[in-house]
């Protein structure tokens, strides 16, 4: 490595992770284009899988950049239900494509908007170059553990983490549901719960703990799947399908896109690499019954969510109500149960906040006691 990028990897091999820190990031306001003048013939693609430094980049013909807006003609041409007439923007191919070296440290990941030079036809045998990643509206990251600062990322670009945990088999675990649940608000995702197998066992418990801090609720049976309400929820949306293996999470991708599992095959038919072979995440187009499009990102190898790099303030950001509130605590607040002089408690004793207000209290200072204690993981 030359000092030259040496020096541009000490200015910018991180400016993708800082992108989504809450705090303001001095760095985030400096020109990007200063630095990259090259490359303006480069075309936008998105992201939807990337396997061993390969990834698999959607482009539209019309050179338009693909958004949920582009998913249901994509999604009917994949079906087959559609002969290729689709309106321009629909036409998508997939590209294969390496990160350029200029791109130094910089991970690629599935959700990532990038510009892409070079070989960008698609065409068997072919590879493109990846030269920008755009700027990312969030970024879901975890820690190796809780005591690890360095953040991995999961997935870009996404609107809504959907935790899948079934009522039983496998046993739910309501401490780590809280702890996906903290990465999504750290991350300015929206949480929502999918309880599977309530055939088996209602949701009721799962639903008390959950139902408090505002996070939208889906319940699954095995004869009757919420497909057409899940679909709508995700229609204009990108929203990342986190589980522990057995809670049903294949068997609800396969509702949702009944051509998933071709869908996989294809997309790594792409990368010449057989299907199955991977544990990468893909992005799937999903429509719903008024014809909205929107993604799905399966997360098949998302264990665990450390969140060493999560603060308290960060996870308080996500229940504005509180916030509010807790503008008036103490210097240096903690807001936890022990906090003395917590404006929080004090609202919950003038009336400002109702019963509910307490409930919902009580559920945010659960989830700083996930910031505090050891990690669970996803391991069957
Ligand atoms: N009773 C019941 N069984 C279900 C339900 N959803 C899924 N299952 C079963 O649970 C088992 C696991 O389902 P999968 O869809 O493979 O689960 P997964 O989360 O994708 O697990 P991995 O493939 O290991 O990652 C299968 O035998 C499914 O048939 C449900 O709502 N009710
Ligand atoms: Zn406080």
């Amino acid at each position: 490595m030359t000092a030259g990028r040496a020096d541009a990897f000490e200015q910018y091999g991180d400016w993708d992770e800082d992108d989504v820190r809450v705090r303001p990031n001095p760095k985030s306001n400096r020109p990007r284009s200063k630095q990259r003048p090259e490359h303006a013939d480069a075309i936008p693609g998105l992201v939807v899988t990337v396997d061993r430094g390969r990834a698999t980049v959607l482009v539209a013909d019309d050179g338009r950049p693909v958004s949920v807006d582009t998913v249901p003609g994509l999604a009917a041409d994949r079906a087959g239900t559609r002969d290729g007439a689709g309106a321009a923007s629909e036409r998508v191919r997939a590209v294969t494509a390496a990160r350029a070296r200029e791109l130094g440290r910089q991970r690629i990941v599935t959700g990532d908007v990038v510009d892409l030079v070079g070989d960008v036809t698609g065409a068997p045998g072919t590879l493109a170059r990846i030269v920008r990643i755009h700027n990312r509206k969030t970024l879901l990251r975890r820690s190796a553990d809780d005591t690890d600062q360095i953040e991995r990322v999961i997935v870009a670009n996404a609107d809504r983490l959907c935790i899948v945990a079934a009522t039983v088999d496998p046993e739910p675990r309501p401490r780590l549901i809280d702890r996906c649940i903290v990465a999504a608000l750290d991350a300015g995702i929206e949480p929502m719960l999918l309880l599977t197998k309530t055939d088996l066992k209602a949701a009721n418990e799962l639903r008390a703990l959950v139902e408090p801090l505002g996070v939208p609720i889906f319940e699954s049976q095995r004869a009757a799947a919420p497909v057409d309400e899940l679909r709508s929820a995700i229609a204009g949306t990108t929203t990342v399908l986190v589980g522990h293996s057995g809670v049903g999470k294949s068997t609800i991708v396969n509702l949702l896109v009944p051509n998933a599992e071709r869908e996989v095959g294809r997309v790594n038919d792409v990368t010449g690499r057989g299907r199955h072979t991977s544990s990468s995440s893909v992005a799937l187009p999903v429509v719903d019954a008024r014809g909205r499009g929107g993604w799905i990102i399966d997360t098949p190898g998302v264990r665990s969510f450390g969140l060493g790099h999560v603060s308290h303030d960060s996870v308080l950001r996500g229940f504005s109500d509180l916030a509010a509130i807790a503008d008036d605590c103490p210097r240096g607040c903690t807001h936890r149960v022990d906090a003395p002089d917590c404006e929080l408690d004090e609202a919950v004793r003038d009336g400002r906040l109702d019963a509910r207000g307490a409930d919902r209290l009580e559920s945010l200072r659960r989830l700083f006691v996930s910031l505090e204690t050891a990690e669970d993981e996803w391991r069957s």
